[in-house]
């Protein structure tokens, strides 16, 4: 990854109306199409935020599928966690959405991303599920962009497994490689990358996971049809 990012990201935290950071990670977006960012939140959103996500009762979430709405299907050999989609209900998550608002508004200023709004949901991993290599998005068929994910696992130890494997961009001469990222899903760290561009994998998790994933996404609406759906 950018070097010079990384060693800010370590340096301090990332706040969105912090006119530099913002800079830096549209930067990074441009160049990279990708960039970690090991602690943008404020401790006290993250702890509002694991609390509500463990206030909910696991029959709430859900088996997550793979595929759009029309084909979703159940695929536990793809991925195995279960999702709650998030609204604005609760206050931790008021918080992060207008933190991802604030990003949004300043990512299309400097990236002319014309990134319409965000959508996102906490995923639970318990012990020994995965998410196999996919991309989250395919050209001209989706109108998600941008990926970020949020992990909220405490205490998170490299034996723990459960990182974010990503793979360079495919093309026709290199069909398949090895991943050049791994990035540990370390209580507070956020990954943001081109939801086209990126393969990616969560490892075998060996311990209860936590995150948030999100994508901003493009207006597609053509016509009668409302894409995304309202
Ligand atoms: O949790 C992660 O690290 C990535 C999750 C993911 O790839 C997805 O939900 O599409
Ligand atoms: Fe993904």
């Amino acid at each position: 990854m950018n070097a010079a990012i990384s060693a800010l990201a370590e340096d301090r935290r990332f706040g969105p109306d912090d006119g530099d950071p913002m800079d830096l990670i549209a930067a990074a977006l441009r160049k990279d199409g990708y960039i970690v960012l090991p602690a943008p939140l404020p401790p006290a959103m993250l702890a509002g935020l694991l609390r509500h996500f463990r206030s909910i009762d696991r029959e709430r979430f859900r088996r997550a599928g793979i595929g759009r709405e029309e084909e979703h299907q159940l695929n536990r050999f793809v991925r195995s966690d279960e999702i709650f989609w998030l609204d604005s209900s609760n206050p931790a998550v008021t918080a992060y959405l207008s933190w991802m608002e604030t990003l949004r508004l300043g990512l299309n200023r400097r990236l002319f991303l014309g990134l319409f709004d965000y959508e996102c949901h906490y995923a639970y991993y318990d012990r020994g599920t995965f998410y196999k290599k996919h991309l989250d998005a395919f050209k001209g068929s989706t109108n998600r962009v941008l990926s970020t994910v949020l992990y909220l696992t405490p205490n998170w130890q490299p034996r723990d497994g459960g990182e974010l494997a990503i793979y360079p961009p495919e093309t026709n001469d290199a069909p398949s490689a090895d991943p050049f990222l791994k990035v540990a899903p370390r209580f507070g760290q956020m990954v943001i990358f081109l939801s086209e561009d990126f393969p990616h994998e969560v490892l075998t998790v060996n311990r209860p996971r936590y995150s948030v994933t999100g994508w901003f996404r493009v207006n597609n609406s053509l016509g009668d049809s409302i894409d995304p759906a309202l």
